[in-house]
C-alpha cells in the first residue's frame, strides 16, 4: 500500500495504534547532527513536548509521562520535530541544557555524558569499544 503523502499545513497525524501507542523517538543535537539518546513516545509526550519545547518521553520502565531533564536538570530544548514517511518514528532535534543527554556518567572525567551512544560493537571482535 503506498503511503499517503501529507502536504505541507496538514494536521498531524501520528499512527500511535501501530505499536500499541508507542512511537521511537530520536534525540539529534541540532549543533553537530549527534544523536544523543531514542525513547519512546505517546501522544501524551507528543503534545507535551510540542507544547513545552522540551522533550518529553513515556518511560517505559516507569510508565510515566517523562520531561527529559526532571530530576537532572538536563533538559533537551526542542528546535524542530521531524515525521518519517509512514508518521511513525519521530526526530527530537534539540539544545542540550544542561551537562549531557545521558543519565550516566564518564568515570574518567565525573561528568554526565553527552550522549547515550558512547560504545560501539567492533565488527570484526564483536565485542564492545568506546567510540
Ligand atoms: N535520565 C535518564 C536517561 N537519559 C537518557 N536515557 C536514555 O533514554 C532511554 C529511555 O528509554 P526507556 O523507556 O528505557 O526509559 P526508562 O526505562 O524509563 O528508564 P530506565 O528505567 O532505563 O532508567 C534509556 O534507554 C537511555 O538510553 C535515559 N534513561 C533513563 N533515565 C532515567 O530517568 C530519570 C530521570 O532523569 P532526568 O530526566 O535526567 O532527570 C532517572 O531516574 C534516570 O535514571
Ligand atoms: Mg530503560
Ligand atoms: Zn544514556
Amino acid at each position: 500500500m503506498a503511503n499517503k503523502e501529507l502536504e505541507e499545513g496538514t494536521e498531524l497525524l501520528i499512527d500511535f495504534a501501530k505499536r500499541g501507542g508507542l512511537i521511537p523517538a530520536v534525540v539529534q543535537d541540532v549543533a553537530d547532527g549527534r544523536i544523543l539518546m531514542v525513547a519512546y513516545v505517546n501522544e501524551l509526550a507528543l503534545e507535551a513536548s510540542l507544547s513545552k519545547r522540551m522533550a518529553t518521553f513515556w518511560s517505559t520502565s516507569r510508565n510515566a509521562l517523562w520531561t527529559k531533564g526532571e530530576t537532572s536538570g538536563d533538559f533537551l530544548k526542542i528546535v524542530e520535530v521531524l515525521l518519517d514517511c509512514d508518521q511513525d518514528a519521530i526526530i527530537y532535534r534539540v539544545i542540550p541544557q544542561g551537562g549531557g543527554s545521558c543519565h550516566t556518567k564518564d568515570p574518567e572525567t565525573g561528568k554526565t555524558r553527552e550522549t547515550c551512544f558512547y560504545r560501539k560493537i567492533d565488527l570484526e571482535s564483536k565485542k564492545l569499544q568506546m567510540v
